[in-house]
């Protein structure tokens, strides 16, 4: 299954921040999207869930025109915000966050619900006390982790997180990793995951793109991208992270 983007570009107030960006979205692989800040990257995501509308239709799913709407189509596609607040009600504890997530699976009952929440909070390092909490009693790393086990808890076919790890100290950023892989493997989403660090995504990526200026430079399997970079953006990354490694 794949998640196409084709020509996007797209406009917010008086300027362009996205040109004719053209990728895709294998189920079951990573891509990891890489740029500078403010380059578009937050934005071309929002536009791949719906939060921005694009000019034109230009989202497939297995070559069939797509048009999402933020909230109805996150069995499709999940977006996991930069800012974790800006995905938790501030009114629901933890659990609840995570079972709201689950009220369009019909088929499961409330108490089936509570349970699976549960078992994602715990799989995210979350203890039981702190799944009562509402988000302003929690910290930035617990909330990342609570919008994680809410993200997944949709079970969607393709999932993106925006600068996942930037909240996590490096313990909890090695277990989310690591859980990441495991509900890859039971859930098999494809996974897009945004961040301007290198070195974190190329232990991760089966390819990895590179924007600029609301552009892509480069879009290339890791290994390529690491050790054979074509553009001069794309050798000063690789150059940073195999100097760092
Ligand atoms: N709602 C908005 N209205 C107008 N301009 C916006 C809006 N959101 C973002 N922008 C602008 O769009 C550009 C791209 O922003 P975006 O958040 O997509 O960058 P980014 O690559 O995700 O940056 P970072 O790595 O710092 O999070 C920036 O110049 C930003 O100022």
């Amino acid at each position: 299954m794949s998640f196409q983007v084709d020509n996007l570009s797209l406009s917010l107030g008086d300027n362009k921040i996205l040109h004719d960006i053209s990728f895709t979205l294998e189920r079951g692989q990573v891509t990891g999207l890489l740029g500078r800040s403010g380059c578009g990257k937050s934005t071309l995501a929002k536009a791949m869930v719906g939060i921005h509308q694009s000019e034109q239709s230009c989202l497939k799913i297995d070559g069939t025109a797509f048009q999402p709407k933020f909230g109805k189509t996150g069995h499709k596609i999940q977006y996991m915000w930069q800012d974790p607040h800006m995905a938790l009600s501030p009114f629901l504890s933890a659990v609840r966050c995570v079972e709201e997530a689950m009220e369009t699976h019909k088929s499961t009952t409330k108490v089936q619900r509570r349970e699976k929440a549960q078992g994602l909070l715990q799989q995210v390092g979350l203890t039981p006390s702190l799944m009562q909490k509402q988000p302003h009693a929690l910290s930035g790393g617990q909330c990342q982790r609570i919008a994680l086990a809410r993200a997944i808890a949709a079970r969607p076919e393709f999932l993106i997180l925006d600068e996942p790890f930037s909240a996590l100290d490096l313990v909890t950023q090695k277990n989310i990793i690591a859980l990441l892989g495991n509900l890859r493997q039971v859930y098999d989403f494809g996974l897009m995951i945004i961040s301007h660090d290198l070195r974190t995504l190329w232990r991760l990526a089966d390819k990895l793109i590179l924007i600029d200026q609301g552009r892509i430079i480069e879009d290339r399997p890791t290994s390529d991208f690491i050790h054979a970079p074509q553009h001069e953006l794309t050798k000063t990354f690789a150059s940073f992270a195999l100097a760092e490694t």
